[in-house]
């Protein structure tokens, strides 16, 4: 006979308050006290264990749960519960954080860690997990078993029938089993005791054999220590009293005789077998066969991938070629342009009596490369002739119609504007014919220029369009190679997901032959011994 072993769990303040009333605690006892220290009568109470704020979740596992765990391996019942008002730290408690892991992850690792270590003996560790919501059990690993009901039984006690068990091999299984069944969850309040009354609920009939039956138990009450939750935290305190007068007689369950031993084992071993058979072992298949099919799905989809991948590369960099191309021929042009340009100032400048051939050959007018130059700037409306040695000045007017040979005031008036000058003063005169027919040529050959201008301009204009629009294909394949490859990867990573899977599953199915095929031999050699036995009974010597 033991007592159920109660501790209470402060957590830390979250509302910084000037309060009239506190909690205190000395060792395992709690009190609630006045402002000056007096304490108030008939709120004390003691119990196994009092954890201040400061405490964490590793000694807590390590004073309260650990033996639980550890007796539970040895063969008894164990039962580890957290019980408080809402926001006081029982899910803190039972699931913890990164830092400070709760005493479930606790538990789980301890488990695998100890049975590794014990070698004579072998376990089998398997895991449900419900919820109790409004008075109805769910099972969180399986959906379709809702409602479950709760039954008992000579050999089971108090069980919820129905309720999937999974077959578990390691810590990390387990851990995501919970998170498996946690995503089930969107109501971890089991304990609310506001809302579920202590007596008559189904939480009361499955926990009836850890509070007062046959197992170990540790309750741990969490409470909130800020005056406002005084009343709460009081009945907390009176529900932990009560928890500690409750006595367990914990016993190992099962001390088997050999027959007994035969029959289990039987039973264990036509149950395997029933499942390795049956819809278990075909289920197992069915999945790994998806997962293969999916595993070559990926690998396809992969290599799909890949090959898209090149195609888009290759054809980006023909376009990143082209590109560079047009963009020669574009500065090849502008290039073009601007020499052109320059060489269409000077041309403006020039006096009709003074073009030379150096100039000409300079400026790409000779007769052999006129129209390999293509930009010209267009001539100004007015042909204007220059005078250098009449004054410091320049006298520009329009060109007459008509040059004669010989110059008379008339022309030069006409010439000069309406300036008049000293005939007797000038140099020369302008010289007639050949004149006005290199000024015809070369008017036609601006205009030639002139249409080659345009022409180039508009095709420089095409090149430009075509240039961006070059672009713009050339950025949308990029942002398209960014898509696939970010596709690509996401298959990749379920490829690799479902690789995992289907490694665990295969070591399920292993480990589950494994011990399929000890069993037998157990039951074989269990067999052969007790026919022995018989035999060596039923032999004359017993006989007489
Ligand atoms: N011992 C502690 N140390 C640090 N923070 C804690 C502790 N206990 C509780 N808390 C914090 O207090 C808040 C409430 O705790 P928690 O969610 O565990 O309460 P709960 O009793 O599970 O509430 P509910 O019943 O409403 O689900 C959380 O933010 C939690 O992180």
């Amino acid at each position: 006979m033991e007592k159920i072993a109660v501790a209470v769990r402060f957590r830390p303040s979250i509302a910084e308050e000037t309060s009239d009333r506190q909690w205190r605690i000395d060792d395992n006892r709690i009190s609630l006290h006045k402002p000056l220290g007096t304490p108030i009568s008939g709120v004390s109470f003691a119990f196994d264990h009092v954890f201040e704020e400061s405490s964490t979740n590793s000694s807590i596992y390590d004073i309260l749960i650990k033996s639980i765990i550890h007796a539970a391996i040895e063969g008894f019942n164990g039962t580890a519960f957290a019980y408080g008002q809402t926001s006081s730290g029982k899910t803190f408690t039972m699931n913890g954080s990164q830092a400070d892991p709760g005493i479930i992850p606790q538990a789980v690792r301890d488990i695998f860690y100890t049975t590794h270590m014990i070698k004579n003996r072998e376990f089998l560790i398997r895991v449900s997990y419900m919820e109790i919501y409004n008075e109805e059990i769910n099972d969180l690993l399986s959906l379709v078993n809702q409602k479950l009901p709760i039954h008992e039984s000579l050999e089971r006690g108090v069980y919820v029938a129905g309720l999937r068990e999974e077959i578990v091999n390691n810590a990390d299984q387990v851990l995501d089993l919970i998170k498996l069944g946690e995503e089930a969850v969107d109501r971890i309040q089991y304990l609310g005791w506001a809302h579920i009354p202590y007596r008559d609920s189904k939480l009361t009939r499955i926990l009836q054999p850890a509070l007062g039956g046959n197992a170990k138990t540790s309750i741990i009450c969490t409470v909130a220590p800020e005056e406002v939750h005084i009343e709460e935290t009081k009945g907390t305190l009176q529900f932990a009293s009560r928890a500690k007068r409750i006595t367990n007689c914990a016993q190992v369950n099962e001390i088997l005789t050999d027959t007994a031993l035969l029959k289990r084992q039987k039973q264990e071993i036509e149950e395997l077998r029933r499942k390795l058979q049956g819809h278990h072992s075909e289920v197992l298949e069915q999945v790994i066969l998806k997962q293969r099919n999916d595993m070559h799905k990926s690998e396809l989809e992969c290599e799909k991938l890949a090959m898209e991948l090149e195609e888009e590369r290759k054809s980006h960099q023909v376009l990143k070629l082209r590109i560079e191309e047009q963009q020669k021929r574009i500065d090849c042009l502008n290039e073009l342009l601007s020499s052109n340009q320059a060489s269409c100032s000077i041309h403006e400048n020039f006096h009709s009596d003074s073009v030379s051939e150096e100039m000409r050959s300079k400026n790409c007018m000779s007769e052999n490369n006129i129209f390999a130059t293509p930009t010209f700037k267009a001539m100004p409306d007015h042909f204007v002739m220059k005078r250098p040695n009449h004054s410091k000045g320049h006298v520009l007017s329009p060109l007459p119609v008509n040059f004669t040979n010989i110059a008379n005031e008339d022309l030069w008036e006409q010439l000069n504007d309406g300036f008049t000058t000293n005939l007797d003063a000038l140099q020369m005169t302008p010289i007639g014919t050949d004149l006005q027919e290199r000024t015809t040529m070369e008017r036609s050959q601006v205009d030639e220029l002139k249409e080659q201008y345009a022409i180039l301009e508009r095709k420089c204009g095409q090149l430009r369009d075509e240039n961006s629009s070059l672009a713009q294909t050339l950025s949308l394949s990029k942002q398209d190679a960014v898509l696939l490859r970010a596709e690509k990867e996401e298959l990749v990573r379920d490829l690799n997901y479902e690789r995992l899977k289907m490694k665990d599953l295969k070591a399920a199915i292993r480990s589950f032959s494994l011990a399929f095929a000890e069993r037998e031999c157990l039951l074989n050699s269990l067999y052969s011994t007790s026919k022995a036995m018989i035999e060596n009974y039923s032999s004359p010597r017993f006989s007489d």
